[in-house]
């Protein structure tokens, strides 16, 4: 038998508004209407299919100070986190949200009306306390109080749903299941016991182990049940982690372990959070919830100290274990000795007995340099994963980003560069000279400051696309200005290598090798504007290499960007 929903009744509001989704969807087309959050999609899919049960909506006034206060909703029931629906003072303006008004909530990614609010209240949170009491402490290192304080608007609106669909998902369509389809699905395998594991990141050898032990000791099967909604900022991607889970689930002995994907958004609220996390398990129709070390843990405060215990999840559903109704099985993690070739849970290590590990720092240290990863630590099928989403720096995309006045020589060496990189075969390589730019994507520019910056950070999108798809990017405006270089960095690194190369060569020099005369047309007034005669060039304090065409050939300063490039291992083999 699955576990019991949280308050008895699984709130599955798709199953309970199936006979009229067509009468609300022709409804939604006459409200006004709020168009989602990423977070709040995620909320709204887990309110509307009962993974959030009791909630039949977001949180009203009363339940959502009741939350913050006392842990639990205005009825008494145990709930931890605050589900709300945040808005600006221009939303509630321009869509009229008032009391019993009755709203289209839609998602962001296509317009589709997923369900319709009625409204019960609209009122201003006190986000400082929220941040205190749920969260620990109104410290901005923490991503939920980032969250709260910069991103969630300034009012919550609260109110009862009605489901019109499920939001539309393309990925690993088949592994996701909903609190009934889930419970559908353990009825047909015959499984009563099922012990469920969270995670927010790959699993390797340790987590296996570690899952197996937990289902050995409560005679249960396994439920892997990752979260693909909103993590940690910074976690590896869920596409990612859902291949490593499918590479993982093969060693399993058939017919033990089973993986379905939450789209959770984390709020990295530890105790708290994990006591959210078992009453969405329950939900689900588990019974058991493996609670680890430091679950849900956000990292360190601003004092450089950790937000919470290690054990501080485990204490808190400890405490609350009879109301939350599902058998919380607390664990150690496990660590590896190499001296019997096993692994064992940390608190169990015999004195004096050498352990190994390898921490997720280090593991994403050694996909980068592309360094080994040994056997016993994970599996090759795993590593195989991780190394295609992470390969190694000869085989990323990387930018160079020329920037110096006209005539400063910036075109002869990005030219020159293209050749040189087309010696390798690894890469395509695409140079977006200044004229093709202009002609191709900026045509209607001119040299304003506004202008140039338009035309600069078009330039960065596209070679940021080239980046990410792995190409080498050579662009050579003359980008005079220092916050459209360090905003184009921006948009690129995040894809891979960029590196700014200063083509420094003098004003005098530049207009000596000027074949075309344009500074002298320039200088007769016929262009304005012109970089360094009536518009600034601001030198660069950033420059990766400092290049000057009059003390180097263009050969050296080809050679110089090379070198650069194997250092940090985008060429060469590793
Ligand atoms: N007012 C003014 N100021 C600077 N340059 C001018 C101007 N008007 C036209 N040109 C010609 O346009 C080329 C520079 O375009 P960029 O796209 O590189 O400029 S910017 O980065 O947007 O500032 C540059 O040519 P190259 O240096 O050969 O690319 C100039 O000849």
């Amino acid at each position: 038998m699955a576990n019991t929903p949280h308050g008895g009744v699984l709130k599955d509001l798709y199953l309970r508004d199936a006979n009229k989704q067509t009468i609300l969807a022709a409804e939604a087309e006459t409200l006004p209407s709020i168009i989602l959050t990423d977070r709040q999609l995620c909320d709204l899919e887990l309110i509307l299919n009962g993974g959030f049960s009791p909630l039949e909506g977001f949180l009203n006034q009363k339940d959502y100070e009741s939350v913050v206060e006392k842990m639990r909703l205005a009825n008494g029931l145990l709930w931890t986190i605050p589900i709300t629906l945040d808005v600006s003072k221009e939303q509630i303006e321009e869509s009229k949200i008032a009391p019993s008004k009755r709203i289209a909530l839609l998602d962001p990614r296509d317009y589709t009306a997923l369900a319709i609010l009625t409204v019960e209240d609209v009122y201003q949170p006190n986000k400082a306390k929220e941040a205190e009491l749920v969260y620990g402490a109104n410290d901005l290192a923490h991503p939920a109080v980032t969250y709260l304080h910069e991103i969630a608007k300034e009012f919550n609106v609260g109110g009862s749903l009605e489901a019109i669909q499920t939001p539309s998902h393309y990925d690993y369509v088949a592994n996701r299941y909903t609190p009934t389809e889930l419970r559908a699905h353990f009825k047909k395998l015959q499984w009563t016991r099922v012990v469920a594991f969270q995670t927010r990141n790959p699993m390797h050898r340790a987590h296996r182990e570690l899952t197996v032990r937990a289902a050995r000791q409560r005679k249960a099967h396994l439920l892997i049940h990752p979260v693909v909604g909103l993590t940690k900022p910074g976690d590896i991607d869920h596409y990612t982690r859902v291949r490593v889970y499918k590479a993982l689930m093969p060693k399993y002995p058939n017919g033990m372990a089973e993986l379905s994907l939450l789209p959770l958004a984390m709020r990295m609220g530890g105790p708290r959070e994990a006591v959210w996390h078992a009453l969405i398990r329950k939900n689900h129709g588990v019974t058991h919830f493996i609670v680890g070390r430091d679950h849900a843990g956000p990292g360190k405060n601003s004092q450089g100290v950790d937000f919470y215990g290690p054990y501080d999840a485990q204490i808190l559903v400890e405490e609350y274990k009879n109301e939350i109704g599902i058998e919380i099985v607390p664990f150690q993690m496990v660590t590896y000795s190499p001296d019997t070739d096993e692994y064992i849970p940390a608190d169990e290590v015999p004195e004096g007995v050498k352990t190994l590990n390898i921490s997720g720092t280090e593991l994403r240290r050694r996909l980068k340099t592309g360094l080994s990863i040994p056997e016993w630590f994970s599996y090759p099928e795993v590593v195989q994963v991780l190394r295609q989403s992470h390969p190694p720096r000869n085989q990323q995309g990387f930018t160079i980003f020329f920037t110096g006045l006209h005539a400063s020589g910036k075109n002869a060496i990005a030219r020159a560069l293209q050749v040189s990189l087309n010696q390798e075969s690894t890469r395509s390589v695409s140079l977006l000279a200044s004229e093709n730019s202009r002609a191709e994507l900026s045509s209607e520019l001119g040299f304003s400051k506004r202008d140039r910056d338009i035309n600069i950070a078009r330039q960065a999108f596209v070679a940021g696309e080239l980046t990410r798809a792995g190409a080498a990017a050579i662009v050579a405006p003359i980008a005079p200005y220092n916050d459209a270089r360090n905003a184009a960095k921006k948009t690129i690194e995040q894809f891979g290598g960029f590196y700014l190369v200063h083509v420094a060569t003098p004003l005098e020099e530049c207009i000596k090798r000027d074949r075309d005369g344009i500074y002298e047309r320039a200088k007769r007034g016929e262009i304005k504007e012109f970089t360094g005669l009536d518009a600034p060039y601001e030198v660069p304090t950033n420059a990766d290499l400092t290049i000057d065409i009059t003390q180097q050939s263009v050969s050296q300063a080809v050679h110089e960007i090379i070198l650069l490039l194997e250092k940090d291992g985008y060429i060469g083999s590793a």
